[in-house]
């Protein structure tokens, strides 16, 4: 049954003061967070597309932490069998994602710059390129990758929301994401406004919310189940 409950979702804003509150008031280091928000792509992936459908996933990583998230999906599905490649073009100097990206060298993921060719032969795409710090027009060299993520007929999978998508005001009118609509969606901790205009399937992940934060938040979110690091929502953030 499905019901709709206020304080599902989190503005951009609010995203990044409680993003900052896991890490002080939480005691969570970013390394930790990012892990458990990867994790929790890498099970989404494998529920919305088991190994039987075809193992060759190409995770398209940004150069923030959306980016890290894709970067540790990236290496829990290359643990459960999957053949992820990845397409990282502005790879940060920063030492975590150096280390995600040795991590990934370690278990010979394959990196390619040529985004269109590895996309004509996968199963699925992770867009991983950009989550809420995400504003203005998408600049190089992602255009030509939203546009490719908008007409591809692969499943696409999009990380705590679709790359170029304002995260207040949903998609686009104009520029390479207008009409982009991925096939599922991971929201992490808590949906963003955006899902209003979402319409596949989405799941919740990111299982790091202790009932401090969420009450400050106000936050009215489902419950994990067993050890499941997803739970799977309504298109919009509703409860299932
Ligand atoms: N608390 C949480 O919910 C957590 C969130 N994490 C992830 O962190 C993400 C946010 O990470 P960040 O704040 O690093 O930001 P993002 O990864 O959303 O993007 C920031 C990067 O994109 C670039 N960028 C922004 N607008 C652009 C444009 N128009 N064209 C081209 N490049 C552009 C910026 O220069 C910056 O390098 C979340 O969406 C989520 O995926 C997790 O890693 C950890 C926990
Ligand atoms: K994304």
């Amino acid at each position: 049954m499905l019901c709709a409950y206020s304080h599902q979702t989190l503005s951009a804003k609010n995203a990044i003061a409680l993003d900052k509150d896991l890490m002080s008031i939480g005691a969570f280091s970013i390394d930790q967070l990012m892990e458990l928000a990867g994790l929790s792509v890498s099970q989404a992936v494998y529920r919305l597309h088991p190994l039987g459908k075809g193992k060759r996933i190409l995770i398209a990583c940004g150069p923030g932490n959306n980016g890290g998230d894709g970067l540790v999906a990236a290496r829990h599905l290359s643990h459960y069998g999957y053949q992820p490649i990845i397409y990282y073009p502005k790879q940060s100097k920063n030492e975590l994602y150096q280390r995600l990206v040795t991590q990934l060298k370690n278990l010979d993921v394959p990196f390619t710059e040529d985004f269109q060719s590895a996309l004509r032969e996968s199963h699925h795409v992770v867009d991983a390129i950009f989550g809420f710090s995400f504003s203005g027009d998408v600049r190089e060299p992602f255009p030509s990758v939203i546009e490719a993520l908008k007409t591809t007929s692969l499943p696409v999978t999009s990380v705590d929301a679709p790359s170029s998508w304002d995260i207040e005001e949903g998609p686009p009118k104009s520029g390479p994401g207008k009409d982009f609509h991925p096939t599922a969606l991971v929201s992490l901790t808590a949906p963003k406004p955006l899902v209003k205009w979402f319409k596949g399937r989405h799941f919740l992940g990111g299982r790091f919310l202790s009932p401090e934060i969420a009450g400050k938040y106000n936050l009215d979110l489902p419950e994990y189940s067993g050890i499941d690091q997803i739970v799977e929502l309504g298109p919009s953030g509703q409860k299932l």
